[in-house]
């Protein structure tokens, strides 16, 4: 544990009030700024737990358009930093407009020095608190491997995953391209008895239909021209542990009733070869391909169907995962910018509001890729709609209506909210300011399930 000082950023420009607040508050490291625009860059520079912000900010002294104006831009940066605003004696009405903006509390001049310490503690310990809580929730959220949600249907087959991982059961994966279905399969086999012994995927589209089953049944030498030594199948290979067949939807026919065979006995026979070995495989299979209309016409055998899908689960593609766009780019860049040493922070609003617009046909996929290409190619700090290469027209263009801003505006909010408090309903409410009945109203009016 570190004992160095905790942050605090105070926003006054009375150099008085600074002076005394500086020796008050000796216990913090207090950073400094007496305007809203070197308030954000110290936010920026430090990432302050708590901000201590005079509402009466140069040049609106006497009033406090330019503190609200600051108070939301600090948030809009930082949504879990705890906001105290300081307004003048008589000043209520604004100091309740600053708590309906998202302010953590409010405070009055004059001062009482012990008052504010303890409201400091106060909000340190909060933010504290949801910083662990939010550690503990994405720890969760992600029992699997490398996978990174926080969205509600995400979460739930996370769980079935969990849940259906310690069983021997055959487990079907059912999405999209790029919607991590191979992730999810490395999940069911960590997280079984099985997690020490192979992890063996094959990708049934990418092998030519002759080479297919020799790649998953193995041959004798001399099975066929070419076959110069005794070669072991990937499902043999797999003995003990978990086998992966990707794109099962692509096996062709005669393979579909060697599968089946294998899947009933439990036993393979090698090309060529006269014995039947035993093999104990955790088969886990994952398609992209509609297998019901599949079999109706004929494609695909019901009967294996049946033996693949004793647990079968549908992953929703990226575009039905609230939040989850913005939390994945926000790990991608983390990652890239580390592995690609590149001191890139962010993306600015217009990347934000395009990151969530975009539809994701290639899924996760796309997106990682779309974000490294990013972080190599951006000039600035942060990464913009332009060095993601997404077309401005597929932003909402920014609305003249007064009403479509606010909600387009509440819509970034909330899935920003959503996604930095993982999915918790409580904690995107209280990032944004706003009670949970108040944050279920605005979800129902800006049609967020
Ligand atoms: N939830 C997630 N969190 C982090 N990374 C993910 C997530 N989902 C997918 N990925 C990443 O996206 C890429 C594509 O995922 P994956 O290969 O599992 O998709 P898939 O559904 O199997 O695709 P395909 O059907 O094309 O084989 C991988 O690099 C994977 O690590």
């Amino acid at each position: 544990m570190s004992d160095a000082k905790q942050k605090i950023l105070l926003v006054e420009d009375d150099l008085g009030l600074q002076k005394q607040l500086k020796w008050s508050l000796a216990d913090y490291e207090l950073i400094v700024a007496a305007d809203r625009d070197s308030a954000i860059a110290q936010l920026r520079r430090h990432e302050p737990p708590v901000v201590l912000l005079d509402l009466g900010l140069p040049p609106d002294v006497d009033g406090a358009t330019e503190g609200l104006e600051a108070l939301q831009q600090i948030l809009s940066l930082s949504p879990v930093t705890k906001v105290i605003v300081v307004t003048g004696n008589l000043d209520r009405s604004n100091a309740v407009k600053a708590i309906r903006l998202g302010a953590y509390d409010f405070f009055q001049k004059p001062f009482d020095p012990d008052v504010l310490a303890l409201m400091i503690a106060r909000a340190l310990h909060v933010h504290g608190l949801e910083t662990e809580n939010r550690r503990l929730t994405r720890q969760r959220g992600s029992s699997l491997q490398g996978l990174i949600t926080s969205s509600e249907p995400m979460l739930k087959i996370c769980r079935t995953i969990e849940k259906v991982a310690p069983a021997n059961a055959t487990v079907l994966l059912l999405g999209e391209s790029g919607t991590g279905k191979e992730v999810l399969a490395r999940g069911v086999h960590e997280l079984s008895p099985r997690s020490n012994k192979r992890f063996v995927a094959i990708n049934c589209a990418a092998i030519p239909d002759t080479l297919l089953e020799s790649e998953l049944f193995g041959y004798e030498k001399g099975a066929f021209t070419g076959a110069a030594k005794q070669t072991i199948g990937r499902i043999e290979y797999a003995n003990e542990g978990t086998l992966f067949l990707d794109e099962i939807g692509d096996l062709p026919m005669p393979l579909q009733a060697k599968l089946l065979r294998f899947l009933q006995e439990r036993v393979i026979e090698r090309l060529g070869g006269r014995g039947e070995i035993p093999v104990d495989v955790r088969v886990v299979c994952a398609t992209h391909r509609d297998l019901a209309a599949m079999i109706r016409e004929g494609g695909f055998r019901e009967d294996l169907y049946y033996r693949l899908s004793e647990i079968s689960v549908n992953i929703p593609p990226l575009r039905e995962r609230p939040g989850d766009a913005v939390l994945l780019a926000q790990a991608f860049l983390e990652r890239y910018a580390r592995e690609l040493g590149r001191r890139i922070r962010g993306f600015t609003a217009d990347a934000l509001a395009a990151l969530e617009a975009h539809p994701w046909p290639g899924n996760v996929r796309e997106m990682e890729n779309l974000i490294k290409r990013a972080t190599i190619m951006a000039d600035g700090s942060q990464i913009t709609a332009a060095d993601l290469g997404l077309d401005a027209g597929e932003v909402e263009p920014r609305p003249f209506n007064l009403r479509q801003a606010r909600e387009n505006a509440e819509r970034i909010a909330v899935s920003r909210a959503l996604a930095h408090s993982d999915g918790s309903i409580a904690q995107a409410a209280e990032l944004l300011g706003i009670t949970r009945p108040t944050l279920y109203d605005l979800m129902a009016k800006i049609g967020m399930k």
